[in-house]
């Protein structure tokens, strides 16, 4: 099952005051020197790679690797292929009026993306999946492995991919998901000097076995995914607990849609 974005948690807003402290306190590269893509919100740090939380442990960490070998069957993301910013998207704010995100930004492809094409890394925050160390108001939480009890945050840092939209209400299906891959990253123990490690990303979906997806997508077509049922359903319930009727408006929409 590909990875989706978290619901919102309805019952954890005394644990929010905590889980932002603790964000705040752990360590973090930022890259001030980077050049961002066009239309980056301005309160949000770009990253060219994860950061990571304090309460990730080392054995955590571990068990996300892979040694490489010519014939893995992992899918792994030469680094030729990631760029930031990347040239193959570009972020956009919505203005048309019928679109249920209007208002907010949208991820766009400046080219034709074939299928099964990697697009960009799904980057951010990485933290535990315990009370204390994630923000349970975050829109763009995204699993990044249930059994070692990991996610990956992209509010307050991330890269182009957390402006990716779920398809209801804008198409009939999603056009990309999000997909488990590794990267190549540093590593002095290993006589490489390097290892591969997992990650997230967006890839444009398959053509399928009928080629009904084959066109892949389209220059100027936006890139969309679909977050799960889930998601939208622990929006609503949150919304109905805030009796925030805008909030509501717009989980109700996607789940009928
Ligand atoms: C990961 S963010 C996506 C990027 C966001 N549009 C932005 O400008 O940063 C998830 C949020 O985008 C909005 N969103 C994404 N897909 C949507 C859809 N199909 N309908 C309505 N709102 C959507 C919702 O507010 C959702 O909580």
């Amino acid at each position: 099952m590909p990875p989706t974005l978290k619901p919102v948690e309805p019952s954890s807003h005394d644990a929010s005051a905590k889980g932002n402290n603790n964000l705040a306190a752990d360590k973090t590269s930022t890259h001030s020197q980077q050049q961002v893509p066009k239309n980056w919100p301005e309160d949000t740090t770009y990253l060219t790679d994860h950061t990571y939380s304090a309460a990730v442990t080392a054995d955590q960490r571990t068990a996300l690797t892979r040694t490489g070998t010519a014939d893995a069957t992992w899918t792994q993301i030469p680094p030729t292929s990631i760029q930031a910013p990347t040239p193959l998207l570009e972020i956009l704010t919505i203005t048309d009026k019928n679109h249920p995100a209007a208002g907010q930004r949208g991820l766009f492809a400046t080219q034709h993306l074939p299928p099964d094409s990697f697009t960009c890394l799904y980057l951010g925050h990485v933290h535990t999946n315990t009370m204390s160390d994630q923000d349970p108001h975050s829109d763009y939480d995204l699993n990044l492995d249930h059994d070692l009890g990991l996610s990956v945050d992209a509010a307050r840092a991330g890269n182009e991919s957390r402006c990716t939209n779920d398809y209801r209400g804008i198409a009939e299906r999603p056009n990309a998901e999000f997909r488990d891959c590794y990267v190549q990253v540093p590593c002095t123990k290993r006589a490489a000097g390097t290892k591969w490690e997992r990650r997230v990303a967006v890839f444009v979906l398959s053509a399928g076995k009928a080629g009904k997806r084959k066109a892949g997508v389209k220059a100027g077509e936006e890139v969309l995914v679909s977050y799960g049922k889930g998601y939208w359903e622990g929006r609503k319930a949150v919304a109905s607990l805030r009796r925030d009727e805008e909030m509501l408006r717009i989980a109700q929409l996607a789940l009928d849609s």
